[in-house]
């Protein structure tokens, strides 16, 4: 096994005491509006079948309990490094509301004391804004980077594509999509009332529509005013969950882009509200909370044979 230096933060006793035994692994659950994860620090390259390891972990009855699971890990390259793995065992490069708790975790934990963070993503490097009130991060505000317009689908193949408001047979029906790119697929639909959707059905029909052959995370989303959205989510590799950052931020920008919003906005999800802004500057900013619900040790056959 080998455990990276932590630039510091941690001595080499304590090093020692953080020594990975799968059948004893430490965990921290946090959730960002209900969109919960099982996070786990320091592992470097120590752990074997990562994406089994989300399965396990992320079953609600036979494991922790998640919608995925986060890896966070020093980086050459910024402060901290973030890896997102969904609850299929599938991996994502960006993760907004788990990038918001990332930061709560280095902060409270004594990791960093600063309060704006460098987070290495598969999606790029994103800033985060901490705000402590008395040594506990409460809210994170994300640069989350440029939107792209796309579809995920591969490169060449939608070159020139539409992909704002595209017509699209579902089911002998036709939905009008909008693609939104922020580092990970989005698929945005604007429906008269989130609370009629069927996201269980339309969810995964369209998640694994052929028309997008690594998958899609899909938005259903309600403009309640041009500064107000509601939104529920199919994730991809998860299913429905309470809440999506990324989703957020490409459900905002396809609002703009079809004349339905304000650039700024609160959007308001199954688990809480998010502040989502595309600047001027063309990045989206995400703001909102982030938890620590518990922390333990994961112990059970199944992990034996991590
Ligand atoms: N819930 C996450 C996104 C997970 C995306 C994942 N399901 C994918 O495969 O892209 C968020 O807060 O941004």
């Amino acid at each position: 096994m080998r455990i990276r230096n932590f630039a510091g933060v941690l001595s080499e006793p304590e090093f020692r005491k953080s020594e990975i035994s799968m059948e004893k692994l430490k965990f921290t659950k946090m959730q960002g509006i209900g969109n919960d994860y099982v996070y786990l620090y320091g592992m470097g390259d120590a752990l074997g079948d990562i994406p089994q390891l989300a399965r396990i972990i992320s079953d609600r009855h036979f494991g922790v309990g998640s919608d995925g699971l986060i890896l966070i890990d020093p980086s050459d390259e910024a402060d901290f490094r973030m890896r997102m793995f969904n609850a299929d065992g599938s991996e994502s490069p960006m993760c907004g509301n788990g990038s918001r708790c990332v930061g709560k975790y280095v902060y409270d934990k004594g990791y960093t004391h600063k309060t704006e963070i460098k987070l290495e993503t598969a999606a790029g490097i994103k800033l985060l804004t901490l705000f402590p009130e008395k040594g506990e991060v409460k809210r994170v505000k994300v640069d989350m980077g440029e939107p792209e317009l796309r579809s995920d689908r591969i490169p060449v193949a939608f070159e020139g594509e539409q992909v704002v408001n595209l017509p699209f047979r579902l089911r002998e029906k036709i939905f009008y999509i909008t693609c939104v790119s922020m580092g990970n697929p989005h698929a945005v639909l604007f429906v008269p009332e989130v609370r009629e959707i069927e996201v269980k059905t339309l969810g995964p029909a369209l998640e694994l529509h052929p028309f997008f052959p690594r998958r899609t995370n899909i938005e259903f989303v309600e403009v309640i005013s041009p500064v107000e959205l509601k939104m529920r989510v199919w994730e991809r590799g998860s299913g429905e969950t309470f809440a999506c950052g990324t989703g957020a931020c490409a459900s905002l920008v396809a609002a703009v882009l079809n004349g339905k919003s304000e650039r700024k906005v609160t959007v308001h999800l199954l688990g809480g509200e998010l502040e989502i802004e595309w600047g001027k500057d063309n990045h989206v900013y995400m703001t909102g909370g982030a938890e620590i619900v518990f922390e333990g040790e994961i112990q059970g056959e199944k992990m034996k044979k991590i």
